[in-house]
């Protein structure tokens, strides 16, 4: 029997400016499949994804939805095609309520008098639906949390009757029990008919759910295999072209004296007592949920929040940063969990990006020598990007993450924070994250990684330290570091 298509993008090409985004790729989906879209930082499954959802205009190739040809790729012409992308950035207006999320496009569409009752009756039975009842669709979506917000977003595709459901990367900012009830929803989906797009950089939920894999590298396709027939190894090499042996690679620093101490520290209203200390050379975990309070922990230590009480020693010697500038001058660095508000200035050239914490206190500024030092830097963590001058919006997800880590390479840190350092990144780049953060310890620095990845703090620090609302629950050392350990301590059990 020929194969049942319900999206069929063949010869697919785009391209912006000198940049091939895509070149004669194709993606052919099954109907109630879920099929899984991979490839490294920057090999194009973003734009393939927005040029199915009409965002950006093809410059070659055909969509097929259900046997029907897109001639007019619109957004909207795609959602009345039944195509629903839910991005990560979802495309929710915080001012309003879930109910008026879910509908707002019929609301917008018909015009007509809007019985809220109704509307709000409606919201509750699209959220019953999927097992999220407990959703009051009257609460202002700001309101809510992430995963939250996911759920509101995925309900309003499902009331838009949406046949091909695309998630961009959804488990990036979910906690682990998050992931797993979003992946039983996709499972849930898929057994009542919805064809599921599904890109992620986590081969183990790939593997946990998906029907195919269509591996994408450099804008063009490499192939489709069903998940069934291959193992992650082949699934890595198709997809960098090369064999990874080790993910994290080994490192032998040497552990030196105490640089950092934090006693007590009080910060915010999450925050109530966390006491650690960093080493020279070390790379010191911090595991726990969202919410925990680690970002908080580490923001009032850089100087970026007010701490209510509690000390910081670095050096042996107290501190008081009242803003990051002081803290940086210091020696301490901090690359942001949330790259687009805090880490990157997305209007600005990649190359003021890249050197923004560098260039801090030099006067003259020789550009030439800039590019060429910012081409160095971002080939080290394999970036890829146009130009140097070209914006940091013009980079997919992935390379903006290596741009906002490129810039604190460029300068001399004692202390370095990562929140969250590898979010977003493919895995080739991921070991070469790890690569550099074993030489910065190796080169003396005291690295703290905070992250949601369990097995990146189990592979890549020599101690964990495990925080649940507002206080440390345990610190773990390298050789009895486990998921197990780091979920008890996160879970308080
Ligand atoms: N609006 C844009 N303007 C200029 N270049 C762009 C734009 N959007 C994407 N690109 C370029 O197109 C290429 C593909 O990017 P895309 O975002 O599709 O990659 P991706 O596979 O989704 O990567 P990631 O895993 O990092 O999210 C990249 O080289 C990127 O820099």
């Amino acid at each position: 029997m020929a194969p049942d298509y319900i999206v069929q993008m063949n010869h697919i090409s785009k391209h912006f400016g000198g940049v091939k985004a895509l070149q004669d790729v194709h993606l052919n989906v099954e109907r109630g499949e879920i099929h899984a879209l991979i490839g490294e930082n920057g090999a194009g499954k973003s734009t393939l994804m927005k040029v199915l959802a009409g965002a950006y205009p093809k410059d070659e190739g055909t969509i097929v939805i259900d046997g029907v040809e897109a001639t007019t790729a619109t957004p909207r012409a795609m959602i009345d095609m039944g195509v629903s992308v839910i991005y990560q950035e979802f495309m929710l207006a915080p001012d309003l309520t879930v109910a008026e999320n879910i509908f707002i496009d019929q609301m917008q569409q018909s015009g007509m008098f809007i019985n809220w009752k109704d509307l709000k009756r409606r919201a509750k039975q699209q959220l019953q639906k999927i097992g999220f009842g407990h959703i009051d669709p009257g609460k202002r979506v700001g309101e809510l949390s992430v995963a939250y917000q996911q759920i509101v977003e995925i309900c309003k595709c499902l009331a838009k009757d949406s046949k091909v459901l695309v998630f961009d990367e959804p488990t990036a900012v979910l906690t682990h029990s998050e992931t797993q009830k979003l992946l039983e929803l996709i499972m849930q989906l898929k057994a009542e008919g919805v064809t599921i797009l599904y890109i992620s950089h986590r081969l183990e939920e790939l593997f946990a759910i998906s029907d195919k894999i269509t591996v994408l590298k450099d804008g063009k396709y490499v192939d489709t295999v069903e998940t069934a027939s291959i193992t992650k190894e082949q699934l890595v090499t198709m997809m960098v072209g090369r064999e990874i042996e080790q993910l994290f690679p080994e490192r032998n620093a040497e552990i030196g004296e105490e640089i950092l101490r934090v006693e007590n520290l009080r910060t915010g209203d999450l925050v109530e007592d966390v006491s650690f200390s960093l080493r020279k050379g070390e790379v010191l975990g911090f595991s726990g949920l969202v919410g925990s309070g680690r970002t908080e922990t580490m923001r009032a230590i850089f100087g970026a929040d007010k701490k209510t009480s509690g000390k910081v020693l670095y050096f042996g010697e107290e501190v008081h940063f009242k803003n990051p500038k002081q803290a940086i001058r210091k020696g301490i660095g901090l690359l942001p969990e949330d790259r687009k508000s805090q880490g990157l200035l997305l209007k600005q050239p990649i190359r003021y990006n890249a050197t923004l914490v560098s260039r801090q206190g030099n006067g003259f500024i020789n550009h030439k020598k800039e590019q060429e030092e910012v081409r160095k830097l971002l080939a080290r963590i394999s970036t890829k990007y146009g130009s140097t001058e070209d914006n940091a919006d013009s980079l997919s997800g992935g390379n903006q993450q290596k741009v906002a880590l490129a810039k604190w390479l460029a300068v001399d840190t004692k202390v370095i924070i990562l929140d969250e350092p590898t979010r977003g990144v493919d895995v080739g780049a991921k070991t070469e994250i790890y690569q550099i953060i074993n030489e910065l310890a190796e080169n003396g620095v005291g690295v703290i990684i905070i992250s949601s990845e369990m097995a990146e703090i189990i592979g890549t620090c020599d101690r964990a330290i495990v925080m649940r609302e507002g206080r440390v629950t345990g610190e773990v050392p390298k050789e009895n570091l486990s998921e197990n350990q780091l979920i008890k301590l996160a879970m308080g059990v």
